[in-house]
């Protein structure tokens, strides 16, 4: 059975004190609580992850960056390697957001970079996919998302792909309150599941498919009672103690 796995992604949100109080009342929380069934995990901004790493060691909650460079090292400015992450001990790298894809310009093969420099680095990266609200409407969503997913597929061979977690976020859903219905969700999450199948069986009933995009505690335990639906990517709810904690303990 697959184990549930709930990921904050800060995005580019906090300052030292805030991420002072915000992980400490996440690790309060979780402490109250004996058997923790659900993986955590927080995204932070680069520069807090030394922060994480030294708030967050010896905790349940792993860290882990919002984005990768493809590339292992050089002139690449701006740019964050992912043995770099290794060295503040980041278990997880984003990749794909859609952020990335339309603020950024990322295209499918350079998120199929990012998630092999990741892999190849031993973090897990976590690609994302996700339709905008036209594809949607045009019904082309399927054919969105398997072709983000098709990308990365292209690139990793099986063994680096049964390495990864895939998150499907619905663009239209992120940030505005608007949550994919369960329904909705798992059917995507299925067809998702059934693409990597076409790979390997196994390696698909492993996957760690996350749903994001207004995730908040009183819709999470629907969400994630689905059968595809494995945890969730988390984005304004993960700023607040409380919501967050909701929602890990929705997937308990
Ligand atoms: O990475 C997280 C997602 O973009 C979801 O963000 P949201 O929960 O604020 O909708």
């Amino acid at each position: 059975m697959r184990r549930k796995l709930v990921i904050g992604n800060w995005k580019m949100n906090g300052s030292r004190d805030s991420i002072n109080t915000l992980l400490s009342g996440i690790t309060a929380g979780l402490a109250t609580k004996s058997a923790q069934q659900a993986d955590t995990a927080v995204c932070a901004p680069a520069p807090y992850l030394a922060q994480c790493q030294q708030l967050l060691t010896g905790t349940p909650v792993a860290w882990g960056s919002q984005d990768v460079s493809a590339y292992a090292a050089g002139a690449y400015t701006g740019e964050v390697a992912a043995s770099m992450l290794n060295d503040f001990g980041c278990r997880y790298a984003i990749v794909g957001h859609s952020e990335r894809r339309a603020y950024h310009g990322e295209s499918n093969e350079l998120v199929a970079q990012k998630a092999l420099a990741a892999v190849n680095a031993g973090l897990t990266p976590v690609v994302c996919v996700g339709e905008t609200l036209e594809q949607r409407e045009a019904g082309q969503t399927n054919v969105i998302v398997c072709a983000q997913l098709q990308a990365v597929m292209d690139v990793l061979d099986t063994a680096s792909l049964a390495k990864i977690v895939l998150a499907y976020e619905p663009v239209w859903a992120i940030g505005t309150g608007k949550t994919a219905t369960p329904a909705m969700a798992q059917e995507v999450h299925a067809e998702l599941r059934k693409q990597l199948a076409s790979r390997s069986v196994e390696v698909a009933q492993g996957m760690q498919i996350l749903y994001g995009g207004s995730m908040k505690p009183d819709n999470a335990k629907e969400l994630m009672a689905q059968p595809d639906i494995d945890g969730g990517l988390i984005g304004g709810a993960a700023l607040k103690p409380a919501d967050f904690l909701g929602i890990i303990y929705a997937a308990d």
